[in-house]
This record gives C-alpha cells, structure tokens and sequence, in this order.
C-alpha cells in the first residue's frame, strides 16, 4: 500500500476505528492492483456455478465443467497401420528355417492400411515384402518385425482415458478430441451474465446527436464487448441519469438478472456536489472493498464493491479511464466465475521512442496507449498524442504497457514488454495501409499528450 485518500462524506464516528465502513473520518491506504483484486475477490464466492449441457457444435470457447473421459477405445482393434498381410511372426520364423518362404491362405489375410488385423495374427508384412500368388498363397521376402505396422487396440486412446479437465476452456482441438472419442455433448459452465449500467445526465443514447456538453454513451459496448471477449453475455441498460435514486432502482432492477454489475460513472470525488452518486448508491446498498486503486488512469476513482453477495465493478466515465479500468478489473472476476483464464493479451518487447512522463513507478502502475512502429531492431513504442482522448486510445493504438517499478526503465532506448491490443499481423498490415495513404507513418499533434 502507498499514499493514503479520504474516502467522501457518510460520517458515522468521531474517531476513526477503521471498521469496514467508508466515511469522512477514515484515512485508508490506496490499494495496489493486486491488493484490491484480493480485497475484492476474497468476499466473493463462485463455489456453485450453474452448469449445462452445450451440444459440441456450440461448446467453442465454453468452460468445461468436470472432466471428460473417453468412451471407448482407439482403434476399437488391433489395426493396420501399413498396406501389407497380416501374418503370425511366430510361423513366419518357422517358415523361414524352413527355406520355405510359402504362406498358406489361412495362415495370412490381405490388410489394406487401417484394416482391423484378426486375432490370431500379430504383425503386418509390406506389401513391398510378399507377393500374393494366384493359387490363393502368398510368398514372404522378408521376414516382418514382431508387432510391425500394427496398432494395437486402445493403443491411441483407452476407454476410459482422461481427455481434459474440469476448467478447461474449450479450443477447436478439444471438440475434434471430443468428438472422436465418442462424445456429441459437453457439460460446461454456464456463462456468467454482465449488466451494464451507464450512468450520466450528459450521455446520449447510441445514434443521438449530442449537444454541447453531451456525448454518446461509448463505454457500455467496450465494457459488454470486452466481457463477450471473456466468454461471458453481457446487456447494457438504458441510460440513467446523475440521480442517486434512480441509480439505485437501476441497480436493484439489474441485480436480479446478472451475476456481476459494472456501473460506468458517477464514480468521481466530487459525489453529490458534482452530480456523482453511484458511490453513495451503492455504499447504502451493499459493500464497498475499495475505493480507490493505484492504477491511471482512472484508479482513482474506481470502485469495487458487492451488493447482495454479487460483484459490482464502478468504472470512471472518462473513456481512456473506462478503458484501463474495464481491462484490469473485469477479465479477473469473469475468471474468478468461469474458473480459468479467459482473457490473455500477447506480449512483445519493444524499445521506448521518447522519455515517458514520471507517472506511474514504484507499486504503482499508469497505463499509457502506445503506437507501435516497426523498425530494422525490432518494435519501437511511443504514448499516443491524444492520450486523455478518445480516438487515439480507442483505433490508433496498437499496444498499452504497465509503467511501475524502476522508472529508469522508461527512458528513451529503455527496453519494455508491452501488451498487443492486436495480433502482429493485423499491426503490419495497419502501419502498410498508414504509409500508402500518407506516404509516412502518421503521428499527429495534441496538447493533452500524456494525460
Ligand atoms: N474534484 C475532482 N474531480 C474529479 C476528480 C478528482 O480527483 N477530483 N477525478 C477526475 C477523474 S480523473 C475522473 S476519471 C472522473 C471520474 O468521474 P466519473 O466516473 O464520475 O465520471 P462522470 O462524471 O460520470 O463522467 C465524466 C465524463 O466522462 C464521460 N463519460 C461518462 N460516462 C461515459 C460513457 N458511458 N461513455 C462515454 N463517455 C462517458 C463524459 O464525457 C462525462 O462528462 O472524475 C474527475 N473529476
Ligand atoms: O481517472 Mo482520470 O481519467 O485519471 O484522469
């Protein structure tokens, strides 16, 4: 823990006693990312998810619910695993002390590759190694290898084998095993349900036209689009405005038909004086973990809570904030549902451009946007101009990095690992498509660099 806040006005003692409860009095200590995730999660039990059965056509990018065995062996029998006849090395090695080189036709059957070999036979002899004669015989040129060319019964997969595990989440490979070992239906989790309340006097619905002052609610698709991402469903709620009423009948309307709430603004230290209630609504409803987390931008104000044992996740309204925090705060408590890792981001190193800001460092993380460029040594990083806006953070950037630690690290030249928000394909073809219609890769100029 770093620094201290105080936390906005609900009085309830003289002297602080440090109870669970947020009022002026308290000074508490801002949490790093991971002390508030464990703040968070340790109140919030998922022991007893729902689970269903999903047909496999449907169960891609599902959470399998409990192990998955195979119903019965592969191959079903001893099988050809060449062209050839299938022979007893025993009689064969007779055959050949004998000097003759003769099968009799019961003594052999013609295997084509994949063939089931009967019982009594052990081995296949190449077709390159025998002849089949006319008079129904066949003539051994060389003798086989005891087992050669043959797959034995369950020698692929065993009945009964275990094919994967609880909390698995399923990949094309898993449905093809699936499938072949006898299996048309999965037992998966069930998705967790994310509600998505927007909160704010100033936002307008999607396809309005804003006024001065006004924009249009963008956070919602990022946070449900994010959460599909997971491999969770997601609704948005209508809009709902800076009223501390009317957030708490959103909230208590949602609460029934989701498993976690993400409430977008009204997050703000100002509370009610600036038009700022869903702390407030909240806190009078359920409980509050932490308010305040050391992660820019946007930590400052980022709520986590619960309300009736389910998890409630308020997010600041400002987009680049909204952003950092839905990608450090939501994945973690989908997982914490579905049991497994649901949302990964490639890493790639790339080398620092310019001197970041003295942001972040220490316990402490800031998230800047990054252009990515592509030079002869490999990527070469610098922040987005347009940092505190929109556009930039949202279409121009190709990676974001987590500033903490050593802030030497974060001068020109300094190597970093930064996080893809594309694949490196998608990334070379954008930086190609720049350079045709602009002749040179774009930078563009902004005050507000590094906001
Ligand atoms: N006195 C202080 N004021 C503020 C502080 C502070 O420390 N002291 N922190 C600032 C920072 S930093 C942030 S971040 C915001 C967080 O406040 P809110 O979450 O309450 O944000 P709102 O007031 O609701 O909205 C601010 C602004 O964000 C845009 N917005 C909101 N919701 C959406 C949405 N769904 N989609 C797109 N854009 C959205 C909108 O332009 C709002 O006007 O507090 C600062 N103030
Ligand atoms: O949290 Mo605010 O958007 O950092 O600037």
């Amino acid at each position: 823990m770093q620094g201290s806040v105080v936390v906005p006005p609900k009085p309830c003692v003289d002297a602080c006693k440090d109870c669970s409860y947020q009022c002026t009095q308290k000074i508490v200590p801002v949490p790093t990312v991971g002390e508030a995730l464990d703040m968070w999660l340790d109140g919030i039990c998922f022991s007893n998810v729902e689970t269903e059965t999903v047909e496999l056509s449907d169960a891609l990018n599902r959470v399998s619910a409990a192990p998955v065995y195979a119903k019965f062996d592969i191959p079903a029998a001893n099988c050809a695993m060449h062209d050839g006849i299938a022979v007893c090395r025993a009689h064969c090695e007779d055959k050949f002390a004998s000097g003759n080189h003769t099968l009799l036709p019961d003594a052999f059957r013609h295997c084509p590759m994949g063939s089931v070999i009967p019982e009594q036979f052990d081995s296949i002899a190449h077709a390159e190694q025998c002849c089949l004669n006319d008079d129904g015989t066949a003539t051994l040129f060389q003798l086989p290898v005891l087992y050669q060319s043959v797959q034995l019964k369950g020698a692929s997969i065993a009945g009964g084998e275990k094919l994967m595990e609880a909390d698995e989440k399923l990949s094309p490979s898993h449905l093809a095993i699936l499938q072949y070992t006898g299996h048309t239906a999965v037992r998966v989790k069930r998705r967790p349900r994310i509600a998505v309340i927007p909160v704010g006097d100033d936002l307008k619905a999607p396809g309005e036209v804003p006024a001065p002052g006004q924009s249009i609610d963008c956070d919602s698709i990022y946070v449900r689009a994010t959460a599909l991402q997971c491999g969770a469903e997601a609704m948005v709620s209508r809009l709902v405005p800076d009223d501390g009423a009317a957030i708490a009948e959103a909230i208590r309307r949602e609460l029934p038909t989701c498993d976690i709430l993400v409430v977008i603004g009204g997050v703000g230290k100002g509370e009610h004086r600036y038009g700022d209630h869903t702390v407030a609504a909240v806190r009078e409803m359920g409980r509050i973990s932490c308010y305040g987390v050391l992660l820019g931008p946007g930590g400052k104000n980022l709520l986590l809570a619960s309300v009736e044992g389910k998890p409630v996740l308020g997010i600041p309204g400002p987009p680049h904030a909204a952003i950092i925090m839905t990608e450090y705060f939501l994945p973690p408590i989908i997982e914490h549902w579905l049991g497994c890792p649901c949302y990964e981001r490639q890493t790639v190193e790339a080398t620092l451009a310019e001197d970041f800001p003295t942001r972040g460092g220490g316990k402490s993380i800031w998230e800047p946007r990054l252009r990515l460029e592509m030079t002869g040594q490999g990527y070469s990083a610098r922040i987005v101009e347009r940092m505190g806006d929109t556009v930039d953070n949202f279409i121009n950037a190709a990676a974001s990095v987590a500033v903490t630690g050593d802030p030497a690290q974060f001068k020109a030249g300094g190597k970093v690992r930064v996080k893809l928000l594309y694949g490196e394909r998608t990334i070379a073809a954008k930086s190609l498509r720049q350079l045709k219609s602009h002749g040179t890769a774009e930078t563009g100029t902004s005050p507000n660099k590094g906001e």
